[in-house]
């Protein structure tokens, strides 16, 4: 378990980290989002023993930070936004030095260097040079060599920064299985990201926590305002917003520039979760209008953050 208490850090005046308290149980995947300057590296940063917070505490199962720093970080693994690799060696001998700078024994190298190798997907590129290594498979050198001690935490920067989509997929997988048995924490701007990955989102923004809950509760959350997208052929003017306003008095209605011509089209809105095109459409169906299209649009996790992370 990490507990993190009032976690504070300011650069000279300026206050990058602002207060966050969070609770992180063991087994995990939790991602911290927000947008550029957020403070998510600084915070990551923090948690990895790397910089010393202004204030507040952090406490890893029976230790803390700054007092056991050392015994936290061999209980750590940490990918850096942009992973330090020595390019002008073999992936093999670049993780074969990592295990005995981080203190291996000789004889549980090479076991380790092929589990790694299963896990990241290295099999192929073990006798390559680092710097002929697509960024994506560079990633995955980093990953290996962040996994190297078989930490109990992984604590990944941006861990997808920069990657093509297939790429970004290939490490997301990789997440996901190392996920299964290890805590990991990952920071991230693009919410699909968490969305895919993450039990759960703490979303910071300005150096502060706006929102932390599971993913199921947050897009629960985001469905909850419905906007349905209501189509008629026609020019049928303010005359349905008077008769789908009987429907429900919290109704939003509004007529809206149409999508093809020849067609009105309306915008009906509730902040409730209920489904409306039933009603709708049984309204519709007593006029002689004719319905082109009748759409829900819930609105989406996007839509949150953006409301979340406003002024940023
Ligand atoms: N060494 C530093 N000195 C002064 N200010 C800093 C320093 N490092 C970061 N900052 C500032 O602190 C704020 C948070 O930075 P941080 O890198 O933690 O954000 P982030 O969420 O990781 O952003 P990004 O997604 O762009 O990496 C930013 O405004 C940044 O400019």
């Amino acid at each position: 378990m990490i507990q993190v208490n009032n976690l504070t850090k300011y650069y000279d005046s300026f206050c990058a980290v602002d207060g966050i308290s969070l609770e992180i149980r063991q087994g995990e995947i939790l991602g911290l989002l927000g947008p550029n300057g957020a403070g998510k590296t600084t915070t990551l940063r923090m948690l990895t023993g790397f910089f010393k917070p202004t204030s507040g505490t952090i406490k890893i199962d029976d230790l803390e930070i700054p007092k056991d720093t050392l015994e936290i970080k061999k209980r750590m693994g940490y990918l850096p936004e942009s992973a330090p690799l020595y390019h002008n060696m073999l992936v093999f001998d670049y993780l074969t030095y990592v295990a005995k700078v981080r203190g291996l024994a000789k004889e549980d190298i090479p076991g380790r260097l092929q589990e790694l190798s299963g896990l990241c997907g290295l099999a192929d590129i073990m006798h390559k040079s680092i710097d002929a290594l697509s960024k994506g498979l560079k990633q995955r050198v980093g990953l290996a060599h962040a996994m190297m001690t078989d930490p109990e935490i992984l604590i990944l920067d941006e861990p997808t920064s920069g990657l093509d989509p297939n790429q970004i997929a290939e490490i997301r997988a990789i997440i996901r299985r190392i996920g299964k048995k290890k805590t990991i924490i990952f920071s991230t701007h693009i919410l699909s990201e968490a969305e895919a990955t993450c039990d759960r989102i703490v979303i910071i923004n300005q150096g502060k926590m706006v929102a932390d809950d599971t993913t199921e509760n947050l897009k629960h959350r985001a469905e909850k305002g419905t906007t349905f997208s209501l189509a008629l052929y026609g020019e049928t003017g303010k005359a349905p917003i008077k008769l789908l306003n009987t429907l429900d008095a919290d109704l939003d209605i509004r007529q809206v520039a149409a999508r093809e011509t020849g067609t009105s089209l309306y915008e009906v809105k509730t902040g409730s979760s209920r489904d409306f095109r039933k009603d709708i459409y049984l309204k519709i169906k007593e006029t002689d209008w004719v319905m082109a299209e009748l759409t829900r649009e819930s609105q989406s996790l996007e839509n949150i953050f953006q409301e979340l992370t406003k002024g940023a």
